[in-house]
């Protein structure tokens, strides 16, 4: 049977990128993705804002709603400390299947945790399954009508505390109106707009950072 989009980025992965270097691996998917197949990564220029806004926070407890490929994760796992902890969703099993190989071939699977299953399902269970108390960052890239639903759900488990970071990808394209109107004009958050691009393409897209503020 014909090999699916993922498992050819997973074999680009193997192909040209070294097994421990995580920049390699975000480096190969990023080639792979411009010349050979489009895929839904962040990618290499909204993922330089994805890693500026993590670096500047240094976060210890990170959330991750939508694998895909892990992509994001190995961007976001590639800046934590050793003692930091990321907790990556997926839904789809087949992505969650070939996103575990692409975390292990950058050598960071001691500091990610993939989750297969539904976001609504597993945020409630964060604090008993997982020991979290709080997440510092939250990195929404799932599927675009769940944004503003799991946010609330995050409020109402006590997921966020002040200071604590949402930064959502994808806010022009796809969009996710509902969830722009609400951290904008809540007064629980603090928003901010980056404005970039479609990841690999020349259509403006953008990434939304707010911070909750309790
Ligand atoms: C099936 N599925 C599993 N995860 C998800 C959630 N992600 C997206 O839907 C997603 C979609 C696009 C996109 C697709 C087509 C198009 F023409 C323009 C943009 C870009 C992204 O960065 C995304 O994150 C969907
Ligand atoms: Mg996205």
């Amino acid at each position: 049977t014909r090999s699916t989009r993922p498992q050819r980025l997973l074999n680009a992965v193997r192909k040209h990128a070294t097994r421990g270097d995580p920049q390699s691996v975000i480096s190969a998917i990023d080639h792979f993705c411009r010349h050979s197949e489009w895929a839904m990564n962040i990618g290499d220029e909204k993922g330089s804002i994805l890693d500026s806004v993590v670096s500047e926070l240094n976060p210890e407890k990170v959330l991750e709603l939508g694998t895909y490929c892990g992509y994001s994760t190995v961007r976001i796992a590639r800046l934590l400390p050793p003692g930091a902890r990321l907790i990556t969703l997926e839904f789809n099993a087949d992505y969650a299947a070939i996103a575990r190989q692409v975390i292990a071939w950058a050598g960071l699977e001691d500091r990610v945790q993939l989750v297969e299953g539904a976001s609504e399902d597993w945020i409630p269970r964060m604090k008993e399954h997982f020991g979290i108390e709080t997440f510092d960052f939250v990195f929404l890239d799932h599927w675009k009508d769940r944004y503003l639903p799991d946010t609330k759900l995050m409020e109402d488990c006590g997921l966020l505390r002040k200071g604590t970071v949402l930064l959502a990808d994808n806010v022009i394209c796809p969009g996710v109106p509902d969830y722009l109107q609400y951290v904008r004009n809540s007064l629980s958050y603090k928003s901010c707009y980056f404005k970039s691009h479609l990841e690999y393409t020349k259509a403006e897209d953008g990434l939304e950072k707010s911070v909750f503020l309790g």
